[in-house]
């Protein structure tokens, strides 16, 4: 019987070990690697089919640089599991996406081979360019890389030709990796990707890349050949012979397209490319998926798939979720409106998978509007088609607004332009933590002069918001959580009023407290209510609906009539829903000093479960419940 060698991952302590191992031995590494991979997803639902994709190049980006002293960025961060598995984190990995466990992206705190914590893609050029203009200006004499490394998704956001056209000058040192797997979450749309497929495609280049291939073998990496054959290929490049002339153009030297999942090619030209002076442009291509059959085939399912079970290249059960979220209200909701009204138009920013957006593109090709990880794009085209009269839906995850911030304020409310917000994953977006919670947007929006922002607090309001908005002449924004979608009641028995400008429902009234239920808090601030009955304390429960306009008279009323009010919300206090109801009830002369606001504290939230984060930050039932006794109380005490 032949011996098994041993593993090498579980005793690899530092990637500095990794230039002791032979070629076999990288591969082997690769293998284990991906059954750390797969064995993982059994346990609960991450990124996969990227991380699956990469495992060769971090394989061969951490054998060529070290990163404690040379830079390394992984763009948006989805694809850092084997730089984590690579750089000591093997002990740990299981813990990825768990509270208190590693993060899923990556994380400063946790190595020092992670530089940034990010979760939204296309900064990565221009951070890594920032690194090495830093180094070069701060220690000269180190000779430090950054290098970048972004996928095809992600290269078509409007920052990374910032960069790159800033590159001639601050690029010294700069090396981007383009890891082209043909595919954004869904297949990548746009003229880059177009233009990708074609360099992917240049058959002259191919036979060059062979050439180059034969070449370097025989060529020693040190001295002067070195230096003749680069000017050979560049050369080449010149004449047209390659692809990636447009980046040539731009100042950048372009390598590729290269077979990103071939470790001895990688290295080549990552050791070629160290021995120049950069800006310079590695087109990698990968397999988003590679290793797993099922992932491979079904790159968009396996982004980041619902927990399953699997043998070897099958798998056999998947926990797919039959539960209905807002997601798929909002969803439906929007699919109606695009049938009762030819104007509504509906556009994402390459989540189209996330928004469940897939059978409105189906049935509305022409209304469907897929940019690219493009939001700032999005929101100015959004206002453009609003100007001419159609009625755009801006389909977004509340994170990702963020980017599009000064479009909302200059070509939306400052025209006063009827673009609808939809957003998703307002609050806490659950294990990919803080780069992702929605839990600003409450503060960002409600700045702007002509905005009106709503957040339901159930299915029924949520529909009713968006058929409101597309109504309404001014911006609307509905923000709403990444949760299964609820129905409350009245506790009356009396049919739910309708969604009307400024007015919130009253749900129930109390005579010891209120509180006032900021959208995803209303069924917690219901539950709380029930409990504090059985104790004796009668707390109303108010379905504020709106953020912005507020209603001004509900809410003073509260206020005059109730010993406390409450305000609960699933956002960041400064700014936030009761600081709005605050600076109301002061503009109105109001006493506030029994107004207690429920909510985010000052600080970044981590990642975990949502509802272990809604719980630790007290904001579910049993934390509400127990702010209303120590309100109840403090009043007592005063
Ligand atoms: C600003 C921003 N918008 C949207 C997303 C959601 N998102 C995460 S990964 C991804 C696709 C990225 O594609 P690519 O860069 O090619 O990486 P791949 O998954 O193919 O490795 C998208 C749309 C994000 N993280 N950040
Ligand atoms: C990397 C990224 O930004 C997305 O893949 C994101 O993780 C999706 O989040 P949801 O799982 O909440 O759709
Ligand atoms: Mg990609």
């Amino acid at each position: 019987m032949t011996k098994q060698p041993a593993p090498i991952l579980p005793n690899l302590s530092s990637p500095r070990e990794l230039e002791k191992l032979s070629l076999p031995e990288l591969e082997r590494l690769a293998n284990e690697i991906r059954d750390v991979l797969c064995n993982l997803i059994s346990s609960r639902s991450a990124h996969f089919a990227s991380n699956l994709g990469v495992v060769e190049l971090a394989i061969a980006l951490h054998q060529t640089f070290d990163f404690l002293h040379h830079r390394l960025i992984w763009d948006t961060g989805h694809q850092i599991y084997p730089h984590k598995l690579l750089t000591g984190r093997y002990e740990e990995f299981e813990t990825i996406r768990t509270l208190g466990g590693l993060m899923g992206y990556p994380n400063p705190t946790e190595s020092d081979y992670d530089l940034f914590c990010t979760g939204h893609a296309g900064s990565s050029v221009s951070t890594a360019m920032g690194l090495a203009s830093g180094d070069h200006i701060a220690r000269p004499d180190d000779e430090r890389w950054s290098v970048a490394v972004i996928g095809d998704g992600a290269f078509p956001s409007g920052v990374v030709y910032e960069a790159i056209n800033n590159s001639k000058r601050d690029g010294r040192r700069l090396m981007v990796i383009l890891n082209d797997n043909e595919m954004s979450i869904c297949p990548p749309v746009g003229g880059m990707a177009d233009y990708l497929d074609r360099v992917r495609m240049n058959r002259n280049y191919v036979g060059l890349k062979e050439e180059v291939a034969k070449l370097l073998s025989n060529v020693p990496l040190l001295g002067d050949p070195v230096e003749r054959f680069l000017i050979q290929v560049k050369e080449a490049a010149k004449a047209g012979l390659s692809g990636g002339m447009f980046f040539e153009e731009l100042g950048m030297r372009y390598f590729g397209p290269i077979d990103g999942h071939n470790i001895a090619l990688l290295r080549k030209y990552l050791r070629l490319a160290k021995k120049l002076d950069g800006p310079i442009l590695l087109h990698v291509v990968t397999e988003k998926g590679h290793g797993f059959r099922p992932a491979a085939e079904d790159p968009v399912l396996f982004h980041a798939p619902p927990q399953f079970k699997r043998r070897e290249n099958e798998v056999l059960e998947m926990h797919r979720s039959s539960t209905r979220s807002y997601t798929n209200v909002a969803r439906d909701a929007i699919a109606a409106a695009m049938r009762r009204d030819e104007r509504v138009t509906v556009m994402t920013a390459a989540m189209c998978q996330g928004n469940k957006l897939e059978p409105v593109r189906e049935e509305f090709p022409d209304r469907f509007f897929d940019t690219g990880i493009c939001e700032a794009h999005t929101v100015a085209f959004a206002a453009g088609q609003a100007k001419v009269g159609l009625r755009p839906i801006v389909d977004i995850y509340s994170t990702f607004l963020q980017r599009a911030f000064d479009h909302v304020f200059q070509e939306v409310a400052l025209q006063d332009l009827p673009v609808t917000f939809m957003m998703d994953r307002g609050g806490l977006s659950g294990p990919d933590g803080p780069t992702h919670h929605g839990v600003f947007d409450i503060g960002y929006l409600r700045l702007f002069p002509n905005m009106v922002l709503m957040a339901p607090g159930d299915e029924h309001d949520l529909t009713a918001m968006l058929d409101f908005s597309l109504e309404h002449t001014s911006p609307c924004g509905v923000r709403y959580p990444k949760d299964k979608a609820v129905t409350v009641a009245r506790t009356d028995g009396e049919p739910r009023a309708p969604v009307e400008l400024g007015q919130s429902e009253i749900l129930r009234w109390g005579r010891d407290g209120t509180l006032v239920a900021c959208g995803s808090t209303l069924a917690d601030c219901l539950e709380a209510a029930a409990v504090l009955d059985e104790e004796g304390l009668d707390f109303g429960v108010v379905n504020a609906r709106f953020i912005k306009p507020l209603d001004q008279a509900t809410l003073l009323r509260a206020l005059n009539e109730n010993p406390v009010v409450l305000t609960v919300e699933e956002g960041a206090l400064a700014c936030g829903f009761g600081s709005a109801v605050l600076e109301m009830a002061n503009a109105a002369g109001a006493e506030t000093a029994h107004l207690h606001r429920l909510g985010i504290p000052d600080k970044f939230v981590e990642h975990g479960e949502r509802e272990e984060l809604m719980a630790q930050l007290g904001l579910d039932a049993a934390g509400i419940a127990q702010s209303c006794r120590s309100a109840v109380e403090s009043r007592h005490t005063v």
